[in-house]
């Protein structure tokens, strides 16, 4: 047990390597890339002390290449679920008995680890399971996850520290429990770092896990429990299991001792899940914990006094970065008449330049662009170009393109529309498609009433400006449209620690990904007050 109040190794954001010609960490990175895209390695489950092999095998693929098959996996069933759960409870109270310090070493370990000797292979095995770029990958899977794993240390420290009042007599305390049960981590595939962080906050708390994976992000999951387990896991508290999500839900949402879920995914599956567990509430001991963090129609407004290079700058990454399959990538824009031909000059520069120079495999660092997730995601997108094309109320400006002979490309496609209600300014796409509404730069609150208005969602938006009474007018109206909003600035790119992570309306529960505010959903206080000399005589002053 501990013997003293121990403070943790400050948490700083991990710094972000360039990548540049000439750089070591480009060096490793591609010679990583080159040895592992050319093997196929066997990934099995990971259930409490096994490696569990069914020979029922899917297979890992690149988006990009999507004929090159560099792993397959052990697909697993409902029993594979119910072992899983078996293996977490088995764990639990080891776990949750061990003294914080020691969960806290484990995590910065692996922290440690990402960010030195398997910085290459994360981030290689998310260029080639993901097809992220470089940057891409090194933002996602090396740095915020090592900044989820040490910033979460530090807010769970702050956490056990939070304790209450104790007047004379007496000594109240506070006791930060794990749930009573096990904790259900369901992940997205577009963000590594996301991926880890869903089993590793609850874990950090004292609770033991059941991690489902989605199907295309199974690859570099497989690196995460790598590193989990050479940093001290111990067996049972992480179990990854690769079923279907309706099979896992089937087992685990009838289980009395599922006691949270985290979630970062799709609204829909989300809500669905939800109604689920709404339905089976009284067959749980405890009331569980519900945390998703789910889609965004992400905005950026610009005022009439918006600097147009800045803003054409901020669409062209905000909206193309990772093929735009960010929660928070920007995906409609609201732009004033009086500078869109200068900012419609620039967007269709860049997204041409792209096509042209910087679209393809993400093996090559020249490249900025690469293949979208899956042949699902190219349909959907495919669909979303082909009605703009046949709509009257659409132009498309740049893009339009699509092949999936190979890779899964989507060319960066810029629709406008005169029509603010159209299904693209709408509609969670998920792709590289982003869609423009001009509108009368006179008119100013009744684009801000459409930003408000137009989506159910209310993940990250931006406002660009240089009138700072606008900024100011357009952050109070926009209250509750963003849970990040962002001013001159991309609405993607959020780092631990400095902008918390969430979104509310259909966005989400908004337990901000990465701060103390989700950590505090996987844990059940205790109070406890001790009376130091217990009173004697039953009777009270005023009696007499
Ligand atoms: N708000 C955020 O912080 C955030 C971050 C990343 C991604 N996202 C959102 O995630 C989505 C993209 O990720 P995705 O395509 O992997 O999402 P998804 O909803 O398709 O899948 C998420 C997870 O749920 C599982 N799943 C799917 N259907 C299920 C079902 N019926 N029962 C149980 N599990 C099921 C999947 O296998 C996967 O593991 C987008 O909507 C994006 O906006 C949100
Ligand atoms: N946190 C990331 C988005 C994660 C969702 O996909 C960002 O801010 O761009």
């Amino acid at each position: 047990m501990a013997k003293g109040f121990f403070s943790v190794p400050k948490a700083v954001n991990e710094p972000i390597k360039s990548y540049a010609p000439g750089t070591p960490e480009r060096e490793a990175l591609q010679a990583t890339i080159n040895e592992m895209s050319t093997q196929k390695i066997d990934i099995p489950m990971y259930i409490g002390s096994e490696e569990v092999r069914t020979n029922n095998l899917g297979t890992c693929v690149s988006p990009h290449d999507h004929q090159n098959v560099v792993g397959e996996y052990h697909k697993g069933d409902k029993d594979h679920v119910t072992q899983a759960i078996n293996a977490a409870l088995g764990a639990r109270e080891a776990w949750a008995e061990m003294s914080w310090e020691h969960r806290a070493s484990i995590f910065l370990k692996a922290a440690d680890l990402l960010a030195g000797p398997y910085r290459a292979k994360i981030n290689a095995a998310t260029v080639i399971g993901q097809s992220k770029t470089a940057h891409q990958a090194e933002i996602d899977s090396a740095c915020e996850l090592i900044d989820f794993l040490r910033f979460n240390v530090k807010f769970m420290t702050e956490i056990y520290q939070d304790q209450p009042e104790s007047a004379p007599g007496m000594w109240n305390r506070s006791e930060y429990r794990p749930l009573e049960g096990f904790i259900f981590a369901l992940t997205p595939f577009n963000f590594t770092a996301i991926a880890g962080n869903l089993p590793t906050a609850p874990a950090m708390m004292g609770n033991t896990i059941v991690w489902k994976p989605s199907h295309d992000q199974i690859y570099s999951a497989n690196v995460l429990m790598e590193v989990f387990k050479e940093a001290g896991v111990p067996d049972g508290v992480i179990n990854l299991v690769y079923v279907s999500g309706p099979d896992a839900g089937d087992v685990i949402f009838n289980h009395p001792d599922f006691a949270g879920l985290h979630f970062t995914g799709s609204t829909g599956v989300f809500q669905d899940l939800w109604a689920t567990i709404g339905n089976n509430i009284e067959k749980y001991k405890t009331y569980p914990r519900i945390v998703g963090e789910t889609g965004g129609k992400d905005f950026i407004l610009a005022h009439k006094s918006a600097t147009p290079k800045g803003l054409a700058t901020a669409i062209t990454r905000g909206a193309f970065e990772f093929q735009g399959q960010k929660c928070s990538a920007a995906s409609r824009v609201y732009v004033p008449n009086n500078i869109w031909d200068e900012v419609k000059g620039y967007i269709i520069d860049d997204a041409n330049d792209i096509i042209k120079n910087h679209m393809g495999t993400p093996h090559d660092f020249k490249n900025f662009f690469t293949a979208v997730i899956n042949e699902r995601s190219f349909d959907k997108c495919a669909g979303y170009i082909e009605r703009a094309k046949e709509s009257d109320m659409c132009e498309i400006i740049a893009g339009g393109g699509y092949d999936k002979s190979k890779g899964f490309f989507v060319e960066p496609t810029i629709i406008v529309t005169k029509d603010p209600n159209y299904e693209s300014m709408v509609e969670e796409i998920f792709g590289p498609i982003v869609t423009i509404y001009v509108y009368d730069a006179e008119y100013f609150d009744e684009a801000i009433y459409l930003v408000d208005n137009t989506s159910t969602y209310a993940l990250t938006g931006a406002i660009f400006s240089q009138d700072r009474y606008a900024i100011e007018y357009a952050t109070r109206k926009l209250v509750n449209a963003a849970g990040n909003f962002y001013i001159n600035d991309k609405p993607t790119g959020a780092v631990v620690g400095q902008q918390p992570f969430g979104g509310s309306r259909a966005s989400g529960t908004n337990d901000k990904a990465g701060s103390a505010i989700n950590l505090m959903r996987w844990t059940t206080p205790r109070t406890l007050k001790e009376t130091f000399v217990p009173p004697t005589d039953y009777k009270y002053p005023f009696m007499g």
